[in-house]
């Protein structure tokens, strides 16, 4: 409802026309699930070879060799994807560049990727104990979203959501798409009352998959595929939900001139994209800065005092991290475990490394030794150095007085 006389719009939003503005509380996160797809689950120590047989490539030994060193530094055990041999049979096109692939990717994904995501927002959903049609809002973000009607609706059906959903899809923010998404969702939770918001974010590599060459072969030996979902909502909080993290604060932070650093370009051939060598320095170097911008003169005296979610854009991102915040060892412990177990699934990993940190919270309540601080923090480079964006998040079910 818009309304060009805000007295009027206030007596409109508090009466029958709809949600009243503002919630009570600040936004918390209510469920999580996640998931993989099934398809091929590919442990790290044979990667390279099976890449390079599936892609006709064996002759490319020196090539071959660098992958398989690269795989070994980058402290990832096994990935899963959703692509399989038989596709790459039935699709000899995306082995080649040269060859026009974008279609037939783009009709794979748009039936596939939404059901990835609809099976990670189906376990959130379930946890949060609500029906489906109570969701009023839907946040989804993606690489792999290239045409419109787009993953959005397409989730929105599969999980049957009212028609009156709002929908915003966030399209190729690649790593920092799932923090953005929880971003606009906590916006959107305290700014409509009553509001229950699912992010959804689902990653597939086959957007981008082609024959090894020297400028994706990090790429190759990084990304996974997965999903990962959040329920978001303020208080007032019905009977049964629980809120899991509070939302405090959010921020975005973009350092200046990196744009190159990391980019997608889709061509006839896939998505291209670029990561320059550059991406763990330069997070290393910025990411005190940024922090500090975040908490605005509030920062704690040691960033110990904090729990973190950190995406786990690649070993050395968290090994420079650690180095510069002088973080105790296993302070990054969730987001080392999600990029050994999985890889780095761009921007739904850090809904991995949320339910990773929950569960591990879960095991010592349930210890009743508590070690993992009251507040925590995310940062991440996004498709750069540029933009690590920082979350403080709340894990106390509890407000905070
Ligand atoms: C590739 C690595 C596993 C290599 O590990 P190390 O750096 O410890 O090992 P190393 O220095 O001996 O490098 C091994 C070989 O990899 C090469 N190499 C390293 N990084 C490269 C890059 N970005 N592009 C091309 N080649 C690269 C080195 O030149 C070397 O080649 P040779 O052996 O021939 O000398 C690691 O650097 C890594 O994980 N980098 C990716 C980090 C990254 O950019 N993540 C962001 C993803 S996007 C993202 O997730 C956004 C976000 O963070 O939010």
């Amino acid at each position: 409802t818009y309304n060009a006389h805000p007295s009027a719009m206030t007596a409109r939003t508090n009466g029958k026309m709809g949600m009243r503005q503002q919630a009570e509380d600040p936004a918390a996160m209510l469920a999580i699930g996640t998931t993989n797809p099934t398809n091929l689950l590919q442990p790290q120590d044979v990667f390279a070879e099976k890449l390079f047989r599936v892609t006709k490539s064996d002759h490319l030994t020196e090539l071959k060799e660098k992958l398989k060193r690269i795989c070994k530094h980058t402290c990832i055990e096994k990935r899963h994807f959703h692509l399989t041999e038989e596709t790459l049979g039935a699709h000899p096109e995306f082995l080649d560049r040269e060859l026009p692939s974008l279609d037939a990717r783009i009709d794979m994904v748009a039936t596939d990727m939404p059901k990835l995501a609809q099976s990670a927002a189906a376990k959130a959903i379930a946890e949060w104990g609500r029906p489906a049609t109570d969701i009023t809002h839907l946040v989804f973000s993606t690489y792999s979203a290239l045409q419109a009607p787009s993953a959005d609706l397409k989730l929105a059906t599969l999980l049957s959501l009212r028609t009156t959903v709002c929908r915003t899809i966030l399209s190729l923010h690649g790593c920092y798409g799932g923090a953005r998404a929880l971003h606009l969702a906590k916006e959107l939770a305290e700014n409509n009352r009553g509001a229950r918001v699912l992010v959804a974010c689902a990653e597939t590599t086959l957007i981008c998959f082609g024959s090894p060459n020297r400028a994706n072969l990090v790429g190759h030996a990084l990304f996974g595929d997965g999903a990962g979902a959040v329920i978001v909502g303020a208080g007032p909080f019905s009977e049964g939900e629980r809120p899991l993290f509070e939302m405090v604060t959010t921020t975005q932070n973009t350092i200046p001139w990196t744009e190159h650093v990391i980019s997608m370009q889709a061509t006839a051939g896939g998505i291209d994209f670029h990561l320059a060598i550059q991406v763990p320095m330069l997070i290393g170097q910025n990411v005190e800065r940024c922090l500090l911008d975040a908490f605005d003169g509030d920062a704690p005296a040691s960033w110990n005092e904090l729990f973190w979610a950190v995406h786990p854009g690649g070993r050395p991102i968290l090994d420079n991290i650690d180095t510069v915040l002088k973080l105790e060892p296993g302070k990054l412990a969730a987001s080392r475990r999600v990029l050994r177990e999985y890889g780095n699934m761009s921007g739904a990993t850090i809904f991995f490394v949320l339910d990773e940190l929950r569960r591990r919270r879960k095991k010592e309540e349930d210890s009743g030794h508590l070690l993992l601080p009251e507040w925590g923090a995310r940062p991440s480079g996004r498709e750069s150095p540029s933009r690590p964006c920082c979350f403080a998040l709340h894990a106390n079910p509890c407000r905070r007085s």
